[in-house]
């Protein structure tokens, strides 16, 4: 049975362990990044991010986020190196934010939370597909980018243009001739923790990579964001807006830090 789970005060993060037992579990995600506490580790390795742009298929309103799907039937895009062992293929990318500027981001740094947060989600091809790896300890790898408000980020516009064609859930729309490697900040310097999907049912299945560089987005490029609708046709307006999870307790959980 597919358990009904938002973003409110009835359905919202606070209500999912009803529901979804793995909340409480101890490898939940997002957390708090301390980086005086993250440890350095010299064996990690370089991320390697390796994207086809002819792998863009489509974009989804799916009630919870946008995302933008890609074809994963080979291994033309990819993530290899950094924290992981073999090969990751990307899936899908969204989104998290909030209905203001101070909030939004579900990893935080010292606290300090970003307007919004690009997941970019991978899954290891030890398994036949996204589904197998989903519930599996090293089944899936997803970067996470912060985004602070600052310049228009020319690079964000062509996902944001097409926002208008899938305002309420369950749109979708062809989106094609992507790459999203054009979203990532210069530096690939990184974080990495063991975690969970941040939303149900919160499988505890994620190399979490978090990157220490954030990337722009402006107050006209957030209004887009929040002009999304997190009901579908015909029922009543509701902003997608503080579609994020705070941060849950890191249990004992070791962060680790691709650079000094
Ligand atoms: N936000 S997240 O990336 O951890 N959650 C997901 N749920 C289904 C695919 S990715
Ligand atoms: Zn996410």
């Amino acid at each position: 049975m597919s358990h009904a789970w938002g973003y409110g005060p009835s359905d919202g993060p606070e209500t999912w362990a009803e529901n979804f037992p793995l909340a409480s579990g101890p490898r939940q995600s997002p957390i708090n990044i301390v980086p005086k506490e993250a440890q350095f580790d010299p064996s990690l390795k370089p991320l390697k991010i390796r994207y086809d742009a002819r792998d863009a298929k489509g974009i989804l309103n799916n009630g919870h986020s946008f995302q933008v799907d890609f074809v994963d039937d080979t291994d033309s895009s990819t993530l290899t190196g950094g924290p992981i062992s073999g090969t990751y293929r990307l899936k899908q990318f969204h989104f998290h934010w909030g209905a203001s500027d101070e909030r939004g981001s579900e990893h935080t740094i010292n606290g300090i939370t970003f307007p919004c947060e690009l997941h970019l989600v991978h899954w290891n091809t030890k398994y036949a597909s996204f589904g197998e790896a989903a519930d599996k300890p090293d089944g899936l790898a997803v970067v996470g980018v912060f985004l602070k408000i600052g310049a228009a980020n020319p690079k964000l516009q062509k996902v944001l243009d097409a926002l208008d064609a899938i305002k309420t859930k369950g749109k979708q729309n062809v989106f094609a001739n992507f790459d999203p490697k054009t979203l990532l900040p210069g530096s690939l310097d990184y974080w990495t923790y063991d975690g969970s999907l941040t939303t149900p049912p919160l499988l505890e299945s994620v190399t979490w990579i978090v990157l220490k560089e954030q990337i722009s987005v402006s107050p006209a490029q957030m209004a887009k964001f929040r002009s999304l609708l997190f009901t579908g046709d015909g029922e009543p307006l509701c902003n997608m807006v503080d579609n994020f999870r705070p941060p849950q307790l890191l249990k004992g959980r070791r962060v680790r830090a691709s650079f000094k």
